[in-house]
């Protein structure tokens, strides 16, 4: 059984064509895109801040250039306790920013329990992903996160932007003025390329992939 319907759009560095994209949302998915670039860039610049960078630290790294928008369609599920919406998994990226509907179903492991993320009209939800823990060195972590079975008779819907490194071909690890003596290297370099390509190969299960890029101790 299909658990979901997924659509997706390449909007960054190199933004679908206009007309590649369905007709009837394509201006909203540019004017959202727009909003998200400012709202990215505000974002990034506080996490930065967390870590005694300069806010335009991340920007210069090309993170907020590589975006995809991946809507998802939740139908109704008879049996939800047999079933998934979404498998658990941490984003790739450095940032995703979710927008859902009133819903719910969307869930975040914390402390080893599952908590409901319910939603809050207007809310977004903000998550950190595997390459912005990897670049803060540990201090911001990435979080794991899924989505149950819909047991609603109305459909979840919900609209994710993800904010990865534009640049797919440089290294990319800890950022050098987060490692000291005190607190050395938790991960080795590699390209988002590279990242990227094992994410795909795997299946998704939880927090194993950043594991694969860490440095012995
Ligand atoms: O549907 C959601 O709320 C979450 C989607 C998600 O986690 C993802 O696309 O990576
Ligand atoms: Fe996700």
């Amino acid at each position: 059984m299909k658990l979901r319907s997924d659509f997706k759009v390449r909007l960054g560095p190199t933004p679908t064509e206009f007309d590649k994209m369905p007709e009837v949302c394509r201006r909203e998915v540019m004017e959202w895109d727009r909003e998200m670039v400012r709202l990215g860039e505000a974002l990034m610049g506080l996490m930065c801040e967390g870590l005694g960078l300069d806010a335009g630290r991340l920007k210069e790294l090309t993170c907020l250039e590589g975006r995809i928008m991946a809507s998802h369609y939740y139908p109704y599920c008879p049996q939800p306790e047999l079933t998934m919406g979404l498998t658990p998994h941490t984003d790739p990226g450095v940032l995703t920013v979710v927008l859902q509907n009133q819903v719910g179903g969307l869930q975040v492991k914390h402390d080893g329990a599952w908590l409901d993320l319910n939603p809050v009209p207007g809310a977004l939800v903000i998550n950190v992903g595997d390459m912005l823990q990897v670049m803060s060195n540990d201090e911001y972590k990435s979080v794991e996160h899924r989505v149950a079975g819909n047991p609603c008779r109305e459909a979840r819907v919900s609209i994710a932007v993800f904010f990865n490194p534009g640049d797919r071909h440089s290294l990319f690890g800890p950022l050098p003025e987060l490692i000291s003596a005190e607190k050395p290297a938790v991960y080795k370099s590699f390209t988002f390329d590279e990242f990227m390509t094992r994410f795909f190969t795997k299946e998704l299960d939880g927090k194993s992939l950043i594991n694969f890029f860490k440095l012995s101790q």
